[in-house]
């Protein structure tokens, strides 16, 4: 089968991920039916898309009429018969336990066409046990997507043992039709790639508070600001679940032996149904509480490096067993668990040789077999890296943006992080530098393009998270210059450059933008500083050149809010010079910068040159800036500000 065969997906299951995974499909185009055993079922899966269609086009992520016919697209449907009947895809997403599949598959079977795939969203059941249950276990594989479906981009299409590859390319490639990130995963082995990292990370998470090793505070603390993940162990269980996380443990556990034994912590909130934010209690309190409260310094380095070092020892595994290379581990776990950087590469900077160090140390002195070094950790270890050492010193790479060259003379800078809003950290300054170095020494190159990858957000500004891990005096003035030299290399440029706004463009990112010579954004875009909600201040340039671009009394009025501006006002104030549909964004932002790029590149230096010259003592006006923002890190409205962003909780500034 070709993926173009492909008209007609069947859904099974209308629950949540059965109910996500039809909407995504409806509005690829696929005609779905989506099935459940009772009406009231499928009629609630039914009525949670049209909800969720609503809300796409409420916030302009879709047009009405898209809504509508993507919902014209679905039929709900109690029985089998009709729903798989004219089925070329069955993805099954029915509740996790086998007998229930079994039967599923046993009636599917009976009805859908020969050449249909079965793919199965299973989280934690195998994928070759299941596809022994259906007549054709070669056209059968996983298809796992992350909650909700219609947000996240990872689906890990996962190889059962008689899978064949045609059948795996197909719904990769439908996938990808669906607009998603498919990670194969060659091996059926428990928890996939992505669980396989973060549920083993839980487990020892817990493993040190059972054994008075650390408090739970150290160690969101350190996970949190340190290692600089999304959220907390702690946190991230209790959102998830802490029987979800146990579930797959043990599963793990049975399969692949004592290394996946549970922590006394989490069988305890399991056995006393503390189970997260959805029982209003687990490891922090929520109902009666006011649920994860994370101190940002409370970190400690031996937690950090045991925590790195359990998550390699499972990167080794994967890599070891041919599940998947390190670069598809990475790029999976940054997609579904929105990891800042993948598990390879951030055990890569820490040192393979320190973490296997760190695990010997552990296997002597407690004989656990969770810290037993594996194979595939060893040999990585011996070459010095999951990723080839070997490569040129000299040669440019990029991991928070991508460099592209789209033709007609115009070098393009895409924000690469849209798993965090295209936020801005240290590493993408310093790489936004390189890439405007790398595109003025290139003679094919003369005007410079930025847009943010996704439809979300050209950037949302500087990386709460990642600053709050610096929050020191002369760390934060640091920051503040890095950010005012990246911006200000892009602004000095002897390039024309044009910014491609898409979605939300605050603080920081407004601030990039703010150093672009033209300013084109989608009707959906939003504008704003809110540094001053956060107890900050605009720290890379915003407290200058905003005034230079909409005057003073709009900038002030602009910061000192710290509200949010549609495209169409900012436009208005003269910030924006275009205001396109949300459609043609891409095709006007390129069109704009090939245009300057055909410009005479020499009058348009020395142009940009003096109107730059002539601004009035900027140095002075930025030396404040990065002054002041050294003096506002250590404040306690920044942490209240930051608390409260964290905590989706309004800030009480104290003025301390
Ligand atoms: C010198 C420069 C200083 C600065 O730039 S300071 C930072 C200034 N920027 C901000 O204050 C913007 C903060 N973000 C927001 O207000 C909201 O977000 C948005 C309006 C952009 C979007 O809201 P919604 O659509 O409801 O999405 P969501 O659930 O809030 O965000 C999605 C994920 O993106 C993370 N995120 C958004 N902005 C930032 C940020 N600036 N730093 C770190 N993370 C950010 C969130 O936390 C969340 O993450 P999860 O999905 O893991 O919960």
């Amino acid at each position: 089968m070709d993926v173009d065969d492909i008209e007609t997906v069947a859904v099974l299951g209308a629950g949540n991920m059965g109910h996500g995974i039809a909407e995504v499909a409806a509005l690829s185009g696929y005609t779905v039916a989506l099935r459940d055993i009772k009406e009231e079922f499928v009629q609630n899966g039914y009525e949670q898309i049209e909800w969720s269609l609503g809300k796409l086009a409420e916030n302009d992520r879709i047009s009405e009429e898209e809504s509508d016919a993507a919902l014209d697209r679905i039929t709900p449907l109690v029985d089998v018969e009709e729903a798989v009947a004219d089925a070329d895809v069955v993805i099954e997403a029915v509740p996790e336990q086998m007998e229930i599949k079994q039967d599923v598959y046993g009636e599917v079977e009976e009805y859908a066409p020969e050449e249909a795939i079965f793919a199965t969203n299973t989280s934690s059941l195998s994928i070759t046990d299941l596809s022994e249950v259906t007549e054709r276990p070669e056209q059968f594989c996983g298809m796992h997507f992350f909650n909700p479906p219609v947000r996240m981009q990872l689906v890990e299409v996962i190889s059962g043992e008689h899978t064949d590859t045609e059948t795996l390319s197909v719904v990769e490639e439908l996938a990808e039709s669906f607009d998603k990130t498919p990670v194969r995963v060659r091996k059926d082995t428990p928890g996939f790639i992505v669980n396989r990292i973060l549920v083993p990370l839980m487990n020892e998470a817990c493993w040190m508070v059972s054994e008075d090793v650390a408090t739970k505070a150290e160690i969101d603390s350190t996970v949190k600001f340190d290692i600089g993940l999304p959220m907390g162990a702690f946190e991230l269980g209790d959102q998830v679940g802490n029987d979800v996380t146990y579930h797959v443990l043990e599963y793990m556990h049975d399969v692949l032996g004592d290394a996946y034994e549970p922590a006394p912590l989490l069988e305890t909130v399991v056995e006393e149904e503390r189970y997260g934010k959805k029982s209003g209690v687990g490891f922090y309190e929520y109902e009666d509480g006011d649920g994860a409260q994370i101190p940002t310094d409370a970190g400690r380095e031996a937690i950090e490096h045991r925590l790195l070092a359990v998550m390699a020892n499972e990167v080794g595994n994967l890599v070891g067993d041919d599940v998947a290379p390190a670069e598809d581990i990475d790029e999976a776990v940054m997609l579904g668990a929105g990891y800042p950087e993948g598990p390879a590469k951030l055990a890569d900077d820490a040192g393979l040789d320190t973490l296997v160090d760190t695990l010997d140390e552990l296997h002597e002195e407690t004989g656990a077999d969770r810290y037993g070094v594996s194979d595939g950790l060893r040999t990585h270890a011996d070459e010095g890296g999951f990723y080839d050492q070997e490569e040129d010193d000299d040669a440019v790479s990029y991991e928070m943006i991508r460099v592209e060259y789209p033709g007609e003379m115009v070098g393009h800078v895409v924000l690469d992080r849209p798993h965090r809003m295209n936020t801005v950290n240290i590493e993408l300054l310093e790489e936004l530098e390189q890439a405007v170095e790398t595109f003025e020494a290139d003679d094919d190159v003369r005007a410079i393009l930025i847009t943010g990858e996704g439809d979300k957000a050209f950037s949302a500004g500087a990386d709460v998270q990642s600053m709050a891990a610096s929050a020191e005096p002369l760390q934060a003035i640091e920051l503040s210059r890095t950010g005012q030299q990246a911006f200000g290399k892009l602004q000095s440029s002897s390039l024309p450059v044009v910014a491609g706004i898409d979605g939300y463009c605050l603080g920081g990112g407004m601030e990039m933008s703010m150093c672009a010579d033209m300013r084109v954004a989608s009707e959906r875009s939003e504008f704003g500083q809110p540094e001053l909600d956060l107890g900050l201040l605009p720290g890379w340039g915003g407290t200058q050149r905003l005034q230079h671009i909409v005057g003073e009394g709009r900038a002030k009025e602009i910061i000192l809010t710290a509200e949010q501006y549609e495209a169409e006002t900012m436009e208005g104030y003269g910030f924006v010079n275009e205001v396109v549909p949300n459609e043609d964004l891409e095709d006007r932002a390129f069109e704009l910068a090939a245009d300057l790029a055909a410009g005479p590149p020499v009058a348009t230096r020395f142009t940009k040159k003096a109107m730059l010259r002539g601004w009035e003592d900027t140095d002075a006006g930025l030396e404040i800036e990065a002054q002041a923002f050294g003096h506002l890190i250590g404040t306690d409205d920044l942490m209240e500000g930051i608390t409260a962003f964290m905590g989706d909780g309004e800030p009480e500034f104290e003025g301390k």
